[in-house]
């Protein structure tokens, strides 16, 4: 099987050149390359990435087949341009077993359109207790790297210190939710002026950020590796900045994600009460939407990735405090990176690659992802139209659930091919299976 991309910008940078896609990987990259035998992309203009890669998903398999699949997620994973997708564990019941990280893996290969990795939970059902059976995990088929319990903190700081003890041993990174328990009891908005506007309890910015010192602090004591969900604050910037500090600029150990939403939307949102802003952590101010875009942009903060969380209609559409939080994210985060990165200049499309493909790469440790756009490379790869305009409908995306905050909302650039080894797995909006 061979395909060829006529005319493509590698980053889009330098002159529009030929790529050769054989056998899985690029097997030849020039310019009017030869068109026969192959399966031609006339892709002029167009902007060549690495696939993208996302530490954060919620796929909701097993448990809540109603609001999103693995297939349905995987997708709205390809259609966005991702070839590999870390499925959270917070389904029903938990990815805390071999058994369930291997279904998890297991039914990602069958929909074969993205590379689904389940992500095993750090304590027992999620629960905070005891720790969860890491090394059966990391030894089992689905060979899991990225231990979380995303959606509850592992407080404990005796059972942190443990995880990442072990994530030494494992070479694995455990990836945490930074929400101290205590701090957020009630919770329902960002604590400031417009939560007490609203009447709604807060949730202090520093919930967050006391968490991600003390994990710093117990990453630097145990040697082990951290990775923080979901930054949201400029606190946590701050702190991360310090911690950043200690490795002399080395960025192996302590590693950060911001998602696409808190890089666009403010906590103003909520006067509405529309339970599609609901999310956590919560939307924040604008101030700190740019101190996350500028930490996105230097560094503080390794990477984007999309906390994609599907709910169904009865559990969206319904009064503010009973809503669950969470938002769709596949299918729109590369838009809303160029909206907030690349049309303001923050990042160019080579910082694209390198906060939505390479570092996530290396964070969760893939070898053949997140590759240099060269010849011998495996072709996992996503062509993004930088020129196109386009409204977000959540009612076209793959996933079932629609909970997307960016309804109507016209976005730039676009996915329009997705790769995994060579094999096209999206094409204009349409899923190739
Ligand atoms: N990010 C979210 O708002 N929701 C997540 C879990 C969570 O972090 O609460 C979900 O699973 O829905």
């Amino acid at each position: 099987m061979s395909a060829l991309l006529r005319g493509v910008l590698l980053y889009g940078e330098g002159d529009p050149v030929d790529v050769l896609v054989e056998d899985g990987v690029i097997a030849r990259i020039g310019a009017d390359l030869p068109v026969q035998g192959t399966e031609v992309v006339e892709a002029q203009g167009k902007v060549l990435l690495p696939g993208f890669v996302d530490l954060h998903t919620h796929l909701r398999e097993p448990g809540r087949e109603d609001t999103e699949t693995i297939a349905t997620g995987s997708a709205a994973a390809a259609l966005g341009g991702y070839t590999a997708v870390f499925a959270m564990a917070n389904t029903d019941p938990v990815a805390d077993t071999q058994l369930v990280v291997e279904h998890v893996w297991r039914k990602g290969q069958e929909a074969g359109l993205v590379d689904v990795h389940p992500v095993g939970a750090v304590t027992v059902g999620l629960k905070g207790e005891k720790l969860a059976e890491l090394g059966t995990m990391a030894r089992s088929a689905a060979g899991v790297r990225v231990f979380s319990d995303d959606g509850h903190c592992v407080h404990d700081p005796l059972l942190m210190r443990r995880a990442l003890e072990y994530s030494k041993a494992l070479d694995a990174v455990i990836a945490q939710h930074a929400e101290e328990p205590r701090l957020t009891v009630g919770a329902q908005a960002n604590e400031g002026e417009v939560a007490s506007r609203l009447g709604l309890t807060g949730w202090p910015a520093v919930a967050e950020e006391a968490i991600v010192a003390r994990d710093c602090l117990l990453a630097k004591h145990t040697g082990g590796r951290l990775h923080v969900c979901h930054v949201s604050t400029t606190g946590t910037v701050d702190v991360l900045r310090w911690a950043k500090s200690w490795q002399g600029g080395g960025v192996t150990a302590i590693s950060s994600e911001v998602t696409p939403h808190h890089l666009l939307l403010t906590d103003e949102l909520l006067a509405t009460y529309d339970p599609v802003n609901k999310v956590n952590p919560p939307l924040r101010t604008s101030a700190d939407v740019q101190a996350l875009r500028a930490a996105l942009a230097e560094g503080i903060v390794d990477c984007v990735a999309t906390d994609h969380a599907p709910h169904a209609p009865q559990d969206k559409d319904c009064e503010w405090s009973s809503a669950r939080p969470g938002m769709l994210g596949l299918q729109t985060a590369l838009s809303v990176v160029a909206h907030t990165m690349v049309i303001t200049e923050l990042l160019d499309w080579r910082g694209v690659a390198r906060v939505m493909s390479e570092r996530p790469a290396q964070i969760a440790g893939l070898p053949d992802q997140g590759r240099p756009l060269v010849e011998g490379e495996p072709a996992n790869l996503a062509l993004v139209d930088p020129d196109a305009r386009w409204t977000v409908r959540g009612s076209d995306f793959a996933s079932i659930a629609g909970n997307t905050p960016f309804e109507g909302m016209e976005l730039p650039a676009r996915v329009v091919l997705t790769m995994l080894r060579g094999r096209i797995t999206a094409h204009e909006g349409k899923v190739c299976g």
